[in-house]
């Protein structure tokens, strides 16, 4: 569904992506993995349109989408959600999520009408008329997952969307996502929560240093010495594998 080919971005004299390719098939939940600044938030950006590479090229459905403008690409069926969720604060939690059907709905009644369907399936009718500013951080990132459905997206692009939540929030979103996946999307997720990605993604990449370094199921993953030297530090696959066997 998604086919990102040899994207390399510059920022000056710093290399924030490398050749990096990623493949992400219809229905798939698929996980970018690494390190702190190896890229993904950059992967991303470009990916939905919102930086321009300086090379490499991103197909959605055979078609290429290559520098085209996020509008376009939301239009196209793939949206992004941000890392720090920030609603409008002067509206209710359902004129958020309507934002997002505006693309489909012009009428406001129908708009609003659709994200009162989206946000009942979210977990979130009890909290639709509330301010969306008086959501905790559990309740945005619903919030955000619900504006990308709003849409009418088909393929997610979720940055941390389990950052700062406690285990049994996390736990929520895995099955809120599980249930999405089910009900015919694709995800492509960004996310530190091991717990996360090992229970959602079937497979995931690893950026590090702006390079694709490793790709597999997280269970693989999180064997290969070039993974753990990744996140531990140079040394740290070989030690381990010394403690382990001492
Ligand atoms: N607009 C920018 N201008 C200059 N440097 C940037 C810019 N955006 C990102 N970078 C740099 O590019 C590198 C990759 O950053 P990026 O945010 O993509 O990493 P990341 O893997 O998402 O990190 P994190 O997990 O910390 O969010 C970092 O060194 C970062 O400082």
């Amino acid at each position: 569904m998604l086919e990102v080919r040899n994207l390399t971005k510059r920022f000056g004299g710093l290399l924030a992506l490398s050749d990096a390719s990623l493949d992400v098939p219809e229905g798939a939940i698929v996980g970018l993995l690494g390190p702190n600044g190896a890229g993904k938030t950059t992967c991303f950006t470009i990916i939905a349109g919102f930086t321009r590479a300086d090379s490499g090229s991103v197909r959605l459905d055979g078609q290429d989408i290559t520098g085209l403008p996020p509008h376009r690409i939301c239009g196209l069926g793939m949206v992004r959600t941000f890392q720090i969720v920030q609603p409008f604060a002067g509206l209710t939690v359902q004129e958020n999520i309507a934002v997002g059907a505006y693309l489909r709905h012009e009428s406001r009644r129908e708009a609003l009408a659709e994200a009162r369907r989206i946000g009942q399936r979210l977990g979130m009718g009890a909290l639709l008329d509330r301010p969306a500013a008086s959501l905790t951080i559990a309740g945005r990132k619903r919030l955000e997952i619900a504006r990308a459905l709003a849409t009418g997206a088909r393929l997610l692009l979720l940055d941390e969307v389990m950052a700062g939540l406690i285990p049994t929030e996390v736990t929520e979103i895995v099955g809120i996502i599980r249930q999405i996946r089910d009900e015919g999307h694709t995800f492509l997720m960004i996310e530190h929560v091991m717990q996360a990605v090992m229970s959602l993604a079937e497979t995931a990449y690893v950026l590090n240093y702006g390079k694709m370094i490793a790709q597999g199921t997280p269970q693989q993953l999180v064997r290969d010495p070039a993974v753990v030297e990744a996140y531990l530090g140079h040394g740290a696959a070989a030690r381990l594998q010394e403690a382990a066997h001492a």
